[in-house]
């Protein structure tokens, strides 16, 4: 598992070694796992090590520290190093490390200064880079970055887009919160990014998930001191255990029925999609309850679905999924609402997508798992402040997804699956998963009820399962976002095998979300395989 916390988290974990005069120590580890970063990230772009210009940017805190030892350090390996300051103080011990080394040292103009030569000299080294490390604003940065160092980051982007340079943060990006991922005003853009102690948790969404490239986690040596994690990401390991795997005397129910309240006659396309999903992903049945005629039509692509006019109260099932292509004309909403009512009351896991969430109990729980797009999210909670007026836009979701996929799991008391490029879950007990396993192919009609199939087979076959995710220290309501967070990464997996796309990088091409359906099982598969 991939556990990240906030500056505050990781501060408080190095604090005893501060107070016991060890600042140095940690420091020192920090830019020798930098360096080394740095050095893996020129060998995976096939540049020589000898003689590359590496540029530290350094800023005033210790960030600037770490980056400008590590220039000294890779000194050492034979490259030729060199910093820009971007403010009136750098970290003296690390600046004269840097010029002990033989680096040149630019400073850029401040407000205050007549002369702009160093901001031209900065340009220069820039454009003669190989390498350059972002030390400008690390933990300690807030409310983005501003003049001179602004122009600098939109400049370094330039080159870094052309190909030029490559860019490595050194422990986030600077411009980025380190605890949110948000982006107020202008931050760089890493190739890769070291970062020490443990991940931030700003590295694993919003802008700061893109911002950092590729993650290294360097030990310094305060791990053991580091609380809960505050946002998790599941690894294939994790997936691998906590996957719903039958055991040898399993027998359909006890694999778990998931109920099926979805489509209607005028979109029958999502009755026939998250059917289809669900059992792909080995629910051990699907009951699907509404008009016969979308049932009829479920039936011609997926026959093992147990189709009727049936209404909630009238079955046993081990989860619901309630809520993708329903209406009011034909009662599906009417099931809806019973079949939320139920699981409130008796416990059963449901997933609440689309439709659904406009019907959703005013008294929520972690076992109902909303699924909302940003701008069906800034629906939900512009509904639920309307006491207070307030207006939630997509833009503001997208903007700061962390903040209102936690804000909608303590307001509704339900689980909350954010869908975006990285897939955020926020349960109501306070913990949030992280999922970045897809491709951005699957931003495509249907594929949203896709997520909705195989996470109801994922509730169902969890519900009365609890001890592997005990076992991984998610027991309790955190079950419930893990198991949100399982079928992500899964649905993610899938899209990027039906686009041909390994590493989610948007390389292969386009797929239709029943090639995402085709594709669940080999998903599940590979990640069982190992
Ligand atoms: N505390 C420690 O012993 C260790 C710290 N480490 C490094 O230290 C970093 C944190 O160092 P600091 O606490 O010195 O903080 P930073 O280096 O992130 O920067 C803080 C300085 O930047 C200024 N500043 C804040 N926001 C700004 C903005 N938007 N624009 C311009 N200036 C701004 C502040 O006034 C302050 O002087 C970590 O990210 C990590 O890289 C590592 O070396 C590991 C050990
Ligand atoms: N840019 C992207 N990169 C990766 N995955 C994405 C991207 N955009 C959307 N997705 C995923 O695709 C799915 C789209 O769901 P949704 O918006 O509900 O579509 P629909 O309602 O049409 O089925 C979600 O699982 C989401 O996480
Ligand atoms: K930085």
């Amino acid at each position: 598992m991939l556990e990240a916390w906030t500056g505050a988290q990781i501060r408080a974990a190095e604090q005893p070694w501060l107070d016991a005069g060890e600042g140095d120590a940690l420091m020192r580890r920090a830019a020798h796992g930098l360096a080394g970063t740095a050095l893996a990230l020129l060998d995976s772009r096939n540049r020589p090590r000898y003689g590359a210009r590496v540029v530290a940017v350094a800023g005033s805190g210790n960030n600037g520290g770490d980056a400008l030892w590590a220039a000294a350090l890779l000194a050492r390996r034979g490259l030729k190093p060199s910093a820009i300051l971007t403010a009136g103080r750098a970290h003296e011990a690390g600046l004269a490390a840097l010029r002990v080394a033989g680096g040149t040292v630019v400073r850029l103009a401040d407000e205050d200064s007549s002369s702009t030569d160093g901001d031209a000299a900065a340009r220069r080294l820039l454009a003669d880079a190989d390498l350059v490390i972002d030390g400008i604003l690390g933990t300690g940065g807030s409310g983005g970055l501003r003049e001179p160092a602004a122009g600098l980051a939109a400049h370094l982007e330039d080159l870094r887009r052309d190909g030029t340079v490559a860019v490595l943060a050194c422990d986030i990006p600077s411009g980025v919160d380190a605890d949110t991922g948000e982006a107020e005003a202008a931050h760089v853009t890493a190739d890769a990014t070291a970062t020490f102690g443990g991940a931030k948790s700003g590295h694993l969404a919003g802008v700061g998930e893109t911002a950092s490239g590729a993650l290294t986690v360097v030990p310094i040596g305060i791990e053991d001191a580091l609380p809960e994690p505050d946002v998790r990401r599941l690894q294939p390991a994790d997936l691998r255990a906590l996957w719903p795997t039958p055991a040898r005397s399993a027998q359909k129910y006890s694999r778990g029925v998931l109920g099926v309240i979805a489509g209607s006659p005028q979109y029958p396309g999502a009755a026939l999609l998250t059917t289809a999903a669900a059992a792909a992903a080995g629910v051990g049945m699907v009951r699907y309850l509404g008009p016969s005629s979308v049932g009829t039509l479920i039936n011609a692509r997926t026959p093992d679905a147990v189709c009727s006019e049936q209404q909630p109260g009238d079955v046993h099932v081990q989860a619901w999924l309630a809520g993708p292509g329903t209406n009011d004309d034909d009662g599906q909403l009417d099931r809806v609402r019973a079949a939320l009512a139920a699981a409130v009351a008796d416990g059963t896991p449901a997933v609440v997508d689309a439709g659904g969430m406009s019907v959703l109990p005013d008294a929520g729980a972690a076992h109902l798992v909303l699924t909302p797009h940003a701008g069906e999210l800034a629906r939900l909670l512009t509904d639920r402040l309307a006491a207070s007026g307030e207006q939630v836009e997509r833009a503001d979701v997208e903007a700061r997804p962390l903040h209102h996929a936690r804000l909608a799991a303590r307001i509704t008391g339900c689980t909350v699956l954010l869908k975006g490029a990285t897939t955020l879950v926020a349960g109501p007990d306070g913990a949030v998963f992280s999922q970045a396993d897809a491709t951005p192919w699957l931003s495509t009609a249907g594929s949203g009820d896709v997520l909705a199939g195989i996470l109801g087979a994922v509730l169902a076959g969890v519900a009365e399962h609890p001890e592997p995710a005990e076992r991984l220290g998610l027991g309790g309501d955190t079950r419930w976002a893990a198991a949100a967070a399982v079928a992500a990464a899964i649905h993610g997996r899938a899209g990027r095998l039906a686009a041909h796309d390994p590493a989610g990088t948007g390389a292969g091409g386009p797929l239709h979300a029943t090639a995402v359906i085709d594709a669940t099982a080999p998903a599940v598969r590979a990640v069982l395989a190992g």
